[in-house]
């Protein structure tokens, strides 16, 4: 196996093409070295079979598609592994025929212990990519991992049969204290893959150092007041009659109360940025406790807007674990997490940076005139319209006026949420939809990201967002945990911006491209080399 040094790596192992020549890179050449330094694949490129960035070179040893020489090496342990002598120990409980992955039982803690090699193939067949030192193996069961009785009985409580796959690995692995940079799909259970060792933590803390002031243990950043809501909520759950408590820090609830219950002695503070640093600034909260510090939708976090305040809580606290997790996480991110802590182990579950694979896409080309009726056609449809359903539209305006005309078109229920109106509204209309009572939401961006909206399982994409992170982000909200759903996606000339990563989605997964847009010159323009094609860059 290759040695996965910078610098020293015998570069004549990694195979190099370009178009249908095949060359052997010379020392003088600069292979990247690790996974962050190569560039993410461009529409029809070759994509690493590790960590789905620009496959720029071929590894000799297995013919497959890398990006680094850091991706070669986690590549060929994959491989090295893969060739068994042992079988895994007998299933307990298989969950399908298909999805025959291995439960053990709870009160065998040694039969739960995977050695090396079960490690490698329970990673591989769930599609766990794993960089960095991590020694911990995925758990099987929540039993497996010393969790304070009370937090397992809140589990079941909850339904939480087993483990999901980012659960399986972040858990353990934040349990023994270790920095995470986690993507995984939308809808996959990342919420409680943080809150569960955080709650573990902030209870064990408490048991064993018992002091009058319980200044705050764990905060969790969110970008939405929503989210920030929801992920309290579950804390709450989850952390049902153990010693720990919540506070939620965001704008438009008044700062007095969310102050007082602070005072009062909280163990875990979830908030967006902004209001946070509000209370912070104003009044005098110690923050030298706090031992896990969660970037939720890291990659928003971490973006303009967000960035420097996120970083000036960073900076206010006394070297935290930090948990970042995102359905889609660009190289930038990535490179921006690792500048923020050394050591940090990189968790990827499936492709990175792709959508929910149970979301059907259904791209329609329309004109934007024609947008509202063909809105209207799909609303009023017995066979498309598969109530809840959430619109998602580009403005707070657009989702006033569109919410009316719907009404009046359609004479449905529908309500419109965005960041302009008040709190108690905000809370009221999700509330109201989450019961059913209104079947159609129009919404912007602010429910794209990390929302769980149970029951819903059509989107309708009427205007495309900008990136094409926040349309992966938007069409999650159609499936929970593999469930199937389904996504209308509304596109023309107007979105051009996005067009070559669009069909590159669209694409990969198995959906049906709009001829308009894989005829549009924006689209055809970009590519270079048809999918499948091999072409490399020149000049190393
Ligand atoms: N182990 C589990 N067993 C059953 N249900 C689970 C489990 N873990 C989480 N869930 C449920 O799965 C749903 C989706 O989880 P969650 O909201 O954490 O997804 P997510 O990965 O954060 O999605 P997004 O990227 O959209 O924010 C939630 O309703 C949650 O309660």
């Amino acid at each position: 196996m290759e040695d996965g040094n910078e610098g020293n790596q015998s570069r004549s192992s990694m195979v190099v093409t370009d178009g249908d020549e095949t060359t052997v890179p010379d020392a003088a050449n600069n292979v990247k070295a690790r996974c962050w330094d190569q560039r993410e694949a461009l529409p029809g490129e070759p994509q690493c079979v590790i960590c789905g960035r620009y496959g720029e070179y071929i590894c000799d040893e297995t013919d497959d598609d890398i990006c680094s020489l850091e991706c070669k090496q986690a590549l060929l342990c994959r491989v090295a592994n893969s060739r068994l002598p042992a079988g895994l120990p007998p299933p307990k409980r298989v969950l399908t025929t298909d999805e025959c992955f291995y439960v053990t039982d709870s009160s065998d803690k040694s039969e739960s212990q995977l050695n090396n090699e079960q490690t490698e193939l329970l990673r591989r067949k769930l599609e766990i990519c794993v960089r960095g030192d991590i020694l911990s193996a995925p758990i099987l069961s929540f039993s497996s991992c010393n969790l304070p009785q009370k937090l397992l009985q809140n589990i079941e409580a909850a339904g939480y049969e087993m483990p999901m796959p980012v659960q399986m690995q972040a858990i353990p692995a934040a349990l023994i204290g270790k920095s995470l940079l986690v993507s995984a799909d939308t809808g996959s259970g990342k919420t409680a893959s943080f809150l569960v060792p955080i709650i573990s933590h902030c209870a064990n803390f408490r048991l064993q150092h018992f002091s009058k002031q319980k200044n705050p243990l764990a905060m969790v950043l969110t970008p939405t007041r929503e989210l920030c809501m929801q992920v309290e909520e579950q804390a709450k759950l989850l952390g049902k009659g153990l010693p720990f408590k919540t506070a939620l820090v965001v704008g438009g609830d008044a700062m007095a109360g969310q102050l007082h219950r602070i005072q009062q002695g909280v163990e875990l503070i979830v908030g967006t940025p902004g209001r946070l640093i509000d209370l912070l600034t104003k009044h005098d909260i110690e923050l030298d406790d706090v031992m896990t510090l969660v970037l939720d939708e890291v990659d928003c976090m971490l973006q303009k807007g967000f960035r420097d305040q996120v970083m000036q809580i960073f900076r206010a606290l006394s070297r935290p674990q930090i948990l970042m997790y995102s359905a889609t996480i660009p190289q930038e991110v990535e490179k921006m997490a690792s500048s923020m802590m050394k050591d940090i182990v990189v968790v990827s579950i499936g492709k990175r940076n792709r959508p929910n694979g149970a979301v059907k896409q259904l791209a329609i080309w329309v004109e934007s005139k024609q947008k509202k009726q063909k809105l209207f056609d799909i609303l009023m449809s017995k066979q498309h319209f598969m109530p809840p359903v959430v619109v998602f539209v580009g403005s707070r305006f657009g989702a006033d006026l569109l919410s009316e005309a719907i009404k009046v078109t359609t004479g449905m229920k529908a309500l419109s949420i965005h960041g302009e109106k008040s709190m108690k509204e905000r809370r009221d209309i999700m509330k109201t939809f989450l019961v059913g009572e209104v079947p159609v939401l129009v919404a912007t961006g602010i429910l794209g990201r990390g929302v769980d909206l149970l029951g819903v399982r059509q989107v309708i994409v009427f205007d495309m967002p900008n990136s094409i992170k926040e349309y992966v982000h938007q069409i999650g909200r159609a499936s929970r945990l593999g469930e199937e759903g389904r996504a209308f996606v509304f596109v023309n000339e107007e979105n051009k911006n996005v067009f070559p990563e669009l069909v590159e989605v669209l694409r990969s997964s198995g959906a049906a491209i709009p001829r308009e847009l894989s005829n549009s010159r924006y689209t055809v323009g970009s590519f270079s080399v048809g999918k499948g094609q091999k072409k490399r860059k020149h000049g190393f």
